[in-house]
């Protein structure tokens, strides 16, 4: 039985709370068993004038502050929720139903990892210096301005501060809609950030649907929309942003291949494969749907695979021995048990799972599908949900040409034993994001990202400071101004 998380209020501007009941209800559940977690109200027109009003008015002081006096703060910031991780956890299981598990390692603990590795650079970002014979240029790198954050409800205080950390060590100001499932967590950012020392006005917090995020990315005070979500949803808010000339981060949706061939560790590549589907109960954007194997292995791969997967342990998320939780809503378990049908009819082999789980509630079964071909649906779109498809290959280049046939692009692995398939596979993959002899680890170090439909910019990283902030350059003449008369 959860206990009610009802936050002080449903907004957080301007270093405070703020509530206005007129607003559409929202109400956020426990998955595992639909009790009410708390219920809260979507922006009204005016909550989301109040924020950018506040985020605009912090603008000119948080970007004349130095670097160093903003990255303290952030990484401030990240020690807070190092020290509350437990509590953040249990409220991110609330929210999402994920497994505690699996929160008290990869949601706030990445959150805090993101804070501290942006706080620690801001004191160096700069311009250059380019020497032009003895005149000379330089450059300034300055902030967007007000920037605004649209989150996706699978990693709710992950995806808060993959966005709130950058744009803040840039100098720019934010206002963050979490996703209308998973209202929560950014609320407790927002504390935090706070409690850390952030002015007023630089990080706020709005709830709502897309119409509240769509009159956020409207609105003529904003200068950059940072999205994860849907590629639909990209789409439209792409082309809104357009509009305003603004700059955009997309990290959108994938159906990323895996491929593994015959020289592979098998059990190293079994536990990606795993890690791959049913982490999150398959709700991540960069999972390896798509697993291709080499022929000569397939029969021995498949029956590791199968084997492990039904040592999953599926039970209430809050419980730390359990690793295999329920889908988020009613309608992402309606939409996987639909794509597990749609496979059935298809013609794939059903390997394992394939119904909603006898506890009850929105559990689906961990499910794999074996001689599934390019042109099923289960193949092609993005499930988000537990369904692993194995599809057979016989050489590198087929499996290559087949693993590209897709219009997302967001990420890729490749297990093998020999180093220069592995590189050349890499180098010939259209994804943002790849990885060899491992899958899914995506540390703050390393940018993250999607090509194709999959998404425009990158994440975290060095690469994410180009996306938070602009080059005004400047030409500095040393001699006399020649005219042609
Ligand atoms: N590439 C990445 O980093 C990640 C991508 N995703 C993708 O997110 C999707 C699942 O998340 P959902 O929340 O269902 O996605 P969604 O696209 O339905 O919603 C994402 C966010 O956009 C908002 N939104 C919806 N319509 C809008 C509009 N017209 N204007 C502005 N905002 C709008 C929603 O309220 C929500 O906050 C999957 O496709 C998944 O692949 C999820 C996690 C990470």
């Amino acid at each position: 039985m959860p206990n009610i998380k009802q936050p002080e209020a449903s907004h957080y501007i301007n270093g405070q709370y703020v509530e206005d009941n007129a607003g559409t209800e929202l109400v956020t559940r426990y998955p595992a068993t639909g009790e009410v977690v708390a219920s809260l109200y979507a922006a009204t027109n005016s909550i989301v004038d109040h924020a950018l009003t506040a985020a605009d008015a912090a603008r000119a002081s948080w970007a004349a502050m130095t670097g160093s006096e903003r990255g303290r703060i952030l990484r401030k910031a990240a020690d807070i929720i190092r020290e509350r991780n437990r509590e953040l956890s249990v409220l991110e299981t609330l929210d999402t139903g994920k497994p505690l598990q699996e929160t008290l390692v990869a949601d706030a603990a990445s959150g805090a990892d993101c804070l501290e590795y942006f706080g620690a650079i801001a004191a160096g970002l700069t311009g250059e210096h380019i020497q032009l014979g003895k005149d000379f240029a330089y450059t300034i790198r300055e902030p967007l301005g007000v920037c605004v954050g649209i989150g996706a409800w699978n990693y709710p205080i992950q995806i808060a501060c993959w966005k709130a950390a950058p744009a803040l060590a840039c100098g720019n100001t934010l206002v963050f809609k979490p996703s209308e499932m998973t209202p929560l967590s950014a609320l407790k950012l927002a504390e935090i950030l706070t409690e850390a020392g952030l002015p007023d006005g630089v990080f706020n917090v709005i709830q709502g649907y897309g119409e509240t995020g769509g009159a956020l990315v409207d609105d003529s005070r904003v200068a950059k929309v940072s999205l994860t979500g849907s590629v639909p949803t990209g789409r439209k808010v792409y082309a809104a942003a357009a509009k305003g000339m603004k700059h955009v981060t997309m990290e959108l949706g994938g159906k990323s291949p895996l491929l593994i061939f015959d020289d592979a560790s098998l059990d190293d590549a079994v536990s990606a494969a795993i890690n791959a589907n049913f982490y999150s109960s398959g709700q991540i954007c960069s999972n390896g749907t798509r697993v291709f194997v080499q022929k000569g292995i397939l029969p021995e791969f498949l029956a590791r695979v199968k084997e492990r997967t039904q040592k999953a342990i599926i039970g209430d998320p809050l419980d730390e021995a359990t690793n295999f939780g329920p889908m988020i809503s009613q309608a992402q378990f309606d939409i996987t048990l639909s794509y597990i049908q749609k496979g059935i009819d298809e013609g794939a082999t059903l390997v394992l799972g394939g119904k909603a789980h006898h506890k009850g509630g929105l559990y689906v079964e961990p499910t794999i599908f074996s001689d599934v071909t390019d042109d099923m649906s289960i193949a092609r779109e993005e499930i988000f949900g537990p369904v692993m498809s194995f599809l057979p290959f016989d050489t590198e280049e087929e499996a290559l040409r087949r693993a590209n046939d897709t219009e997302f692009g967001l990420a890729a692995g490749v297990f093998t034993s020999d180093l220069t398939r592995a590189h050349r596979v890499v180098a010939a993959f259209e994804a943002g994001t790849c990885w060899i002899n491992t899958y899914n680890l995506t540390p703050i170090e390393m940018p993250f990202g999607g090509t194709k439909a999959s998404g425009v910019g990158r994440e975290n990283a060095k690469a994410a400071i180009e996306h938070y902030s602009e080059l005004k350059s400047v030409y500095v003449g040393m001699g006399p101004v020649e005219a042609a008369f």
